[in-house]
């Protein structure tokens, strides 16, 4: 006869198993305190109801099934507790992970959220009050309305807490909730057909709702499954809080305890009842936006960082791209200029108050919240461009000034037109775009991963300048494909002109790349494609100097530009815009999640 720890290991260990190796490179540090604290929040609320039940004979196992009892309730359900909140937690963080949580803070004072939030509450305490007067022992309806009271009473201060949250996310929940509670049902039925336990048929409905299993074990799996998952919705709602409006220490090394980071996600969890400002997520989803429509690649691959990270990085890209597209798009030279000067006036103020000045091994430190005039720049911007800069401004507080002024240069050689005449300047314009973007990422892990490698020693040193490397390789590996985009939208050659032969060089400046021949192309992008490896194959090693939780998605990022490379060199023909098709990028992801083994 099947035991009640035979359960366990043949039907609910091996899909935690499964579910773990699965989830494992999406688990980040935040979740881990989140899955152990919930585990411990039903161990302590479940054991005095279960005891409570048991006694009352709602339900009794097999003597011989269990190796002994705690109380009234053996070992194994004790264990049944944790299992249950484990597998489901972790099938949870894969249902919620592929979409930026602190956007569904927004929107919790709307009428129709505020209705949401009251109906449902009311509607919960009075199920609770009629399961709480219906509880008798010894009727039937005795175990349906003893689950019902004690999950609710949860379920209601959770969906005062959470409501909004979870109702914007109403998809992940369902999906979350649904399929561990069919699965558990189905355990149910295979350990109540081997009698491992039984329902009371005096103190239940008797309703079977497929051949041998009660009603009220369906009900049971489905509000504990929700209570579990909105539980981890409770937390990752505080998350987002702290992501959104707090300004974390700049402590290089302050890794927080499980009891501070506790103690946040508390503070974070109150500070978010009282009225918020919209408008910070309506700048992050704008931002959104943009990365979306700005960078496939780099949308699938900020799939890989931990929320925290994703939400800034989502930010800074936006900044970026919308610099970035300010000078470009614009057609005369005065503008041009105007728009570089703006945004040189904006890094000029958010700096102002800083200490330190950026060189290599320096520390961030600045004064006080920078200040801003925010009207002169709403007159300078458009909506997007503001909120974008509105979005830099906010996590400002942690990342060095010095790359920014880079980007700031390297907008400067495209607008004097300045030319790549060697290998030299492609790396030095390189260095400016792409470089201090890296190192504006490699802070950002950091700092938001709370884990510098050392105290801003070598091995802080090492791994910013082989990330300066990476954004080399990046930038050279764009290049090499868009030279005839670039030709043709800009008038523009990034290819060192000493690869060129006569007159090629005013082809491409005149828009007219079509009239140099297609393998020379080919040949020049392959050329620079080699300077794009050689970087690549130097700094992939440093890789494992970053966050633990950042290596993946960085390895991502840099194994789909280095995909492009590989599919210019196998095309036959240089084409306008070599692009890795959405399922090519989804394996490439896959691989560095699943198959590479970080650190290298
Ligand atoms: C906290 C901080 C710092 C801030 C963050 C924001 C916040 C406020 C979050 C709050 C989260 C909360 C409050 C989460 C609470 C989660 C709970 C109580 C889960 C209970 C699960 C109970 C579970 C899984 C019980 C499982 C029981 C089982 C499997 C019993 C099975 C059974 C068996 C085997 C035989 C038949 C009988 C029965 C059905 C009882």
């Amino acid at each position: 006869m099947l035991t009640y720890m035979e359960v366990h290991l043949y039907y609910t260990l091996p899909p935690i198993i499964v579910l773990y190796l699965i989830a494992r490179p999406l688990i980040s540090t935040f979740d881990r305190i989140k899955i152990i604290t919930i585990c411990a929040l039903a161990l302590i609320y479940t054991t005095p109801w279960d005891n409570y039940i048991i006694y009352h004979k709602a339900w009794w196992y097999r003597k011989d099934a269990v190796i002994g009892t705690i109380g009234y309730v053996p070992i194994e359900e004790y264990m049944f507790f944790i299992i249950q909140t484990i597998f489901t937690s972790l099938w949870t963080i894969c249902c919620s992970r592929w979409t930026l949580q602190s956007l569904y803070l927004r929107n919790k004072e709307s009428s129709k959220f505020q209705l949401i939030k009251h109906v449902g509450c009311l509607l919960i305490l009075s199920i609770i009050l009629w399961a709480w007067f219906n509880a008798t022992p010894a009727t039937k309806l005795f175990y349906l309305c003893t689950i019902t009271w004690w999950a609710l009473l949860i379920v209601v201060i959770l969906w005062y807490i959470a409501s909004s949250f979870v109702v914007q996310c109403y998809q992940q929940i369902l999906c979350s909730v649904v399929f561990p509670s069919f699965y558990l049902c189905y355990v149910d039925v295979i350990a109540l057909r081997a009698k491992v336990w039984h329902i009371n048929e005096s103190t239940s409905l008797e309703i079977f709702v497929v051949d041998e299993l009660p009603l009220e074990e369906v009900v049971f799996f489905f509000i504990t499954n929700f209570l579990v998952v909105i539980g981890a919705a409770a937390f990752d709602q505080a998350n987002a809080v702290i992501n959104t409006y707090f300004r974390e220490s700049i402590q290089p090394n302050s890794k927080e305890g499980y009891f501070s980071k506790l103690e946040s996600l508390l503070t974070a969890t109150i500070y978010h009842q009282q009225k918020l400002d919209d408008t910070i997520i309506d700048d992050l989803a704008a931002c959104v936006d943009i990365l979306n429509e700005g960078s496939k690649t780099f949308s699938v691959a900020a799939n890989c960082f931990p929320n925290a990270v994703r939400q800034d990085l989502t930010t800074l890209y936006a900044f970026c791209r919308v610099t970035d597209d300010m000078v470009d798009n614009e057609h005369s030279m005065e503008l041009k200029t105007h728009r570089l000067k703006v945004i040189e006036e904006f890094l000029d103020q958010l700096f102002a108050n800083r200490v330190n000045v950026y060189n290599y091994t320096w520390k961030v430190t600045s004064n006080s919240e920078p200040s801003i005039d925010w009207n002169y720049f709403r007159k300078q911007l458009t909506d997007k461009q503001l909120r974008s800069f509105r979005g830099i401004a906010r996590i400002s507080f942690y990342l060095p000034q010095e790359p920014f002024y880079e980007l700031v240069k390297g907008y400067k050689w495209d607008i004097d037109g300045r030319m790549t005449h060697s290998e030299n300047d492609l790396i030095e314009y390189s260095k400016y775009v792409a470089s201090s973007v890296a190192t504006l990422c490699t802070f950002l892990f950091c700092h938001k991963c709370r884990e510098w490698p050392d105290q801003m020693g070598p091995k802080s040193i090492s791994m910013l300048e082989n990330a300066r490397k990476m954004g080399l390789v990046l930038q050279i590996c764009n290049i090499s494909r868009d030279i005839i985009t670039d030709s043709e939208t800009l008038g523009r050659c990034y290819i060192p002109n000493n690869y060129l032969k006569n007159g090629e060089l005013k082809h491409l400046m005149e828009k007219r790349p079509n009239n140099i021949p297609n393998m020379e192309l080919k040949k020049y992008s392959e050329r620079m494609l080699d300077i794009a490896d050689g970087l690549a194959s130097e700094a992939m090693h440093a890789i494992n100097l970053l966050p633990a939780e950042c290596q993946r998605g960085v390895l991502s990022a840099l194994e789909a530009y280095q995909g492009i490379g590989k599919l210019i060199r196998s095309n036959a023909k240089y084409e306008r815009r070599t692009t890795l098709t959405k399922m090519e990028k989804i394996v490439i992801v896959f691989k560095c999640m699943y198959v590479i083994n970080v650190p290298l």
